[in-house]
């Protein structure tokens, strides 16, 4: 087996991403390998999505997805759609169907260019969060985190599309709130035992929010798009807006909507950077000599 693999340097809205081609191979990129691309200013990520051979029949891949601190996450809405943009432009394939821990996606490249990725059903059960005590209504948890002399974040909605999340909705900008030192205390917070993507939301219509998200495993960054999916469908649940919405994130606008099949159809740009390989067992890489301008 060839020691390195095929990646493609891409963001989506900005959420920095590095496809990985890992297809046909046995090996997997390790924690240690995504920690050393990540601590490299050119290769810095947010997370790494790894295309795999698929492993359930009529799934075209498999998609494992790392965080820059090396841990595994179970979905990544902003990855999935450069993983479609890399597959069509390789196989002029404009349909997908994918596997990650999260369950099977289906993906679909448009003319404009655009994707939506169904990001299949959100849940809210205490339990699916997860969250370590029972909450009877998940729409807001009793939960306060706030220096006295700050705008003070609490009563979250919290909701899973794959991975935690926990919607702080506040009357300010965004931009108002150190979601850098708040972030880092409430991913960790105890009542997520598997840490939690936490957002501050503001609702400026009933069909637009705008968001910022400290990731879990990544820390700030310009676009989450489970978040996005998570804000929409706990901005609904909470009556604050309707089922389809313009999420605003720092890196531009994602569309979500909440079909009545409960399904979370996310549609939104990707782009490509560079491309190189790598050694999934080191994360030493080169670039492509081809792309280089
Ligand atoms: N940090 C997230 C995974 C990536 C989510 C985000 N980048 C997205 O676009 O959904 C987690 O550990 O659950």
């Amino acid at each position: 087996m060839n020691r390195t693999a095929p990646f493609a340097r891409m963001n989506g809205l900005g959420n920095e991403i590095i496809v990985a081609d890992m297809r046909g191979r046995a090996d997997r990129v390790t924690p240690a390998a995504a920690i050393a691309l990540n601590a490299d200013a050119a290769t810095k990520f947010d997370q790494i999505m790894a295309i795999h051979d698929p492993r359930t029949a009529g799934t075209i891949n498999y998609i494992e997805i790392i965080n820059s601190d090396g841990t595994q996450a179970q979905a990544c809405g902003n990855g999935t759609r450069c993983v479609v943009q890399a597959l069509a432009a390789e196989t002029g394939q404009k349909v997908f169907t994918f596997e990650t821990v999260a369950g099977i996606l289906n993906a679909e490249e448009h003319a404009d260019g655009l994707i939506s990725v169904d990001m299949g059903v959100p849940r809210f059960g205490w339990r699916d969060i997860p969250l370590a005590e029972e909450f009877r209504d998940t729409r807001m948890i009793e939960l306060q985190v706030g220096p006295i002399d700050a705008p003070v974040l609490h009563s979250p909605s919290v909701a899973s599309m794959g991975n935690p999340h926990a919607i702080f909705w506040v009357d300010r900008d965004v931009w108002s709130y150190e979601l850098e030192r708040f972030g880092p205390l409430l991913e960790n917070h105890p009542v997520f035992p598997e840490r939690a993507n936490i957002s501050i939301a503001q609702v400026t219509a009933r069909d637009a929010i705008t968001l910022r998200t400290w990731e879990r495993g990544a820390g700030l960054t310009r676009a989450c798009g489970t978040a996005a999916c998570a804000a929409a469908v706990c901005g609904a649940r909470t009556r604050r807006t309707d089922r389809k919405v313009t999420v605003t994130v720092p890196g531009g606008p994602l569309v979500i909507e909440w079909r009545d099949d409960d399904h979370v159809v996310m549609t939104g740009p990707a782009e490509w950077e560079f491309s190189g390989s790598f050694d999934p067992a080191t994360g030493a890489w080169q670039r492509d000599t081809q792309d280089v301008a």
